[in-house]
């Protein structure tokens, strides 16, 4: 790993618009207000944003008939020839006419603006509805299974000139299935990494005359990357494209939304057959994620073959357990528009062995790539990227705080401290944190993991024009804090420090002496906090939150505070350094657990109670 990429080490998976420059933000919430104007201009109303992915974002509306419509457009600030898929996924999704697939309205081209217009799916995506209410219900699960199999049959059977012509999605995963709560009814979106199975689900090539298999082709496959998060090894690795591809993200999508998880990473820990899953799914999921080809195989033809008679199932308890969180949540009964980002740092202990893996190389010019390589995910093991995709999860809830786990010889210890500012989130959230935990179980090894939860909004910033010049800011900046409830004087044995783990190899900023006295300062006063500054060529990002919580040091605390912005312009060099104090000690203590023992749905749910007939 070489210098620049360690200064790049903290980048969030997803970059909020409170922490882009005043330039940047300033471009975009411009461009969003043109789209706005633009759909109103062609008589839609009620336009709002409603999703963002790698490519581009998307505008819902209604038009003057009362359609509900979604507008998909590119970024322009991407190559042209990535843009120039969103018209291959205008002709994709254009060729399928079935009731759980968006049907395309127009695709249009303004300058270098591209356009998609599609139906509207009620509801709201898996991802987000995952994140509402944690894993799902095994009755959900069931009938998701079911659309989605239907869908990806009539992919399979697609023709065009009769002659057969499956089709590959190549992105399942639960941000691209809407869910119709109310109807219970699934809609595939987001045909941008669609293609023309090259090979159908026996390996054999795809209709092809002779002179077609000679030519290359079919030596080097046309498949597109989807997300990295949900995608099978096959399609990571560059093979020809199959429908098998969908049967992968078909059976990471079951397994991340019956654990509550955002990717399949965990399969090894949380397996498919600890979520209270009726058995003959666990192990259908099972086969399908396997590491062996020909497992792998029979796991997809048994779920195509029995995905009908699913729905015959009893199941009188369900796969969801209440219980007590394993690390202790703060909830605060208001709800609270905060927007999470999530910092880490210390990750290189989980990097550990692995290589890099170079048969991913031919992807580097995807955006889907970027963002694998940008979450510096390369070279972890599988169980070290759930993990992190775990700690990314819990950003996507609205809370702050902070996390250190210490890996040792006998197990993990953890220091946390976790506030979620909306009640109604708190199940969802506990399952979150708790799968996290037993992903951090699991890894073994030992090192030093921390990572802050702040909002986004409270993040300072400082601009200037290039790198020899000095941070100055051009208006008057101060750190915001909130004070705790009832004010709490210190007790020594519990206090956690600033300066925990000493300094952090992975960090290259070092701050000025001057703050960095601020800081040892305010390490003796009780509170709560963290404080990051992230030093770009043009761009001082300064992200903090603090709670006081010892009350009769508010005076000294708030002039600490202020006082280290007004030495901002010592600050030399780039790369990040980054401070976090939790309330106090109260580490919780887990042993290693290589994974979670089996527990599946009772089979006969009336064996031990009367017969209901
Ligand atoms: N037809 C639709 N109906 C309802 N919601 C939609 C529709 N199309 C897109 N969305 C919403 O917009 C979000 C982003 O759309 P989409 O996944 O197509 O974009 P993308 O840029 O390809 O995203 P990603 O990088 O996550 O794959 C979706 O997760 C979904 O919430």
């Amino acid at each position: 790993m070489n210098e620049k990429s360690l200064k790049h080490f903290y980048i969030p998976d997803d970059q909020s618009l409170y922490l882009l420059s005043h330039q940047d933000a300033k471009k975009i919430k411009d461009w969003f207000a043109l789209c706005k104007k633009q759909l109103n201009k062609l008589g839609y109303k009620q336009v709002e944003l409603i999703g963002k992915g790698a490519f581009g974002f998307a505008f819902a509306g209604i038009s003057g008939l009362g359609e509900e419509r979604v507008f998909k457009f590119s970024k322009i600030t991407l190559p042209q020839h990535i843009q120039d898929r969103l018209e291959d996924e205008a002709y994709m999704q254009g060729k399928l006419v079935h009731n759980l697939i968006p049907e395309v309205i127009a695709f249009q081209k303004i300058k270098r603006q591209s356009i998609l217009a599609m139906a509207r799916a009620p509801g709201v995506d898996l991802e987000q509805f995952s994140l509402r209410h944690g894993p799902l219900p095994i009755k959900s699960i069931i009938k998701i299974i079911q659309m989605l199999c239907e869908v990806l049959i009539k992919l399979r059977q697609f023709k065009s000139d009769g002659e057969r012509k499956p089709i590959v999605h190549g992105d399942i995963k639960p941000s691209n299935l809407v869910w119709d709560a109310t109807n219970e009814s699934i809609m595939l979106i987001d045909w941008g990494s669609s293609v023309f199975a090259q090979v159908d689900e026996n390996g054999q090539y795809i209709g092809s005359n002779v002179m077609d298999l000679m030519s290359g082709d079919l030596q080097e496959t046309n498949a597109r990357l989807g997300d990295v998060y949900f995608i099978g090894n096959d399609q990571l690795n560059g093979k020809l494209s199959s429908p098998r591809f969908d049967e992968q993200g078909l059976a990471s999508t079951i397994y991340a939304l019956a654990s509550g998880q955002s990717s399949r990473f965990g399969r090894k820990i949380i397996t498919p057959s600890s979520l209270g899953l009726p058995k003959q799914l666990a192990d259908c999921l099972e086969a399908m994620m396997s590491d062996d080809d020909e497992t792998r195989r029979r796991g997809g033809d048994y779920m195509f073959a029995n995905y009908q008679h699913l729905s015959r199932i009893v199941v009188q308890t369900d796969n969801i357990k209440e219980q007590i969180c394993l690390l202790p949540t703060w909830i605060n009964q208001e709800i609270k528009d905060i927007e999470t980002v999530v910092y880490s740092s210390r990750k290189s202990f989980l990097r550990g062995q692995y290589g890099f893996d170079e048969s991913n190389l031919h992807y580097l010019d995807d955006a889907q790539f970027e963002r694998y390589y940008k979450n510096y995910l390369q070279g972890m093991g599988e169980n070290e990227k759930a993990f992190i995709s775990a700690v990314s999860r819990l950003g996507k809830y609205p809370v702050v705080g902070g996390l250190a786990i210490k890996w040792q010889d006998n197990g993990i210890y953890v220091d946390s401290s976790l506030k979620l500012y909306n009640p109604e989130l708190q199940h969802s959230f506990d399952r979150s944190v708790d799968n996290m935990i037993t992903l951090a179980r699991a890894i073994p090894g030992s090192g030093v993991f921390k990572s802050c939860m702040f909002n986004a909004k409270n993040t300072l910033h400082v601009e200037r024009k290039n790198e020899n010049e000095k941070f100055i800011a051009q208006v008057p900046l101060s750190i915001p804090y909130e004070m705790s409830k009832v004010s709490i004087v210190e007790d020594e044995s519990r206090m956690h420090s600033y300066f925990e783990d000493g300094e952090d190899p992975d960090e290259l900023l070092k701050l000025p002496e001057p703050i960095l006295s601020r800081i040892h300062q305010l390490n003796a006063i009780h509170h709560t906090g963290c404080i990051i500054f992230e030093a770009l060529p043009t761009h001082l990002k300064i992200h903090n939150y603090y709670t006081l919580l010892d009350h009769s040091k508010q005076k000294i605390f708030n002039s600490l505070l202020q006082e280290l912005l007004q030495f901002i312009d010592l600050i030399d060099g780039l790369g990040i350094s980054g401070f976090m104090k939790l309330p106090y000690k109260d580490t919780r203590f887990f042993d290693f657990q290589a994974a979670l023992p089996d527990r599946f749905a009772p089979r006969n749910p009336y064996q031990n109670s009367t017969n209901p007939t």
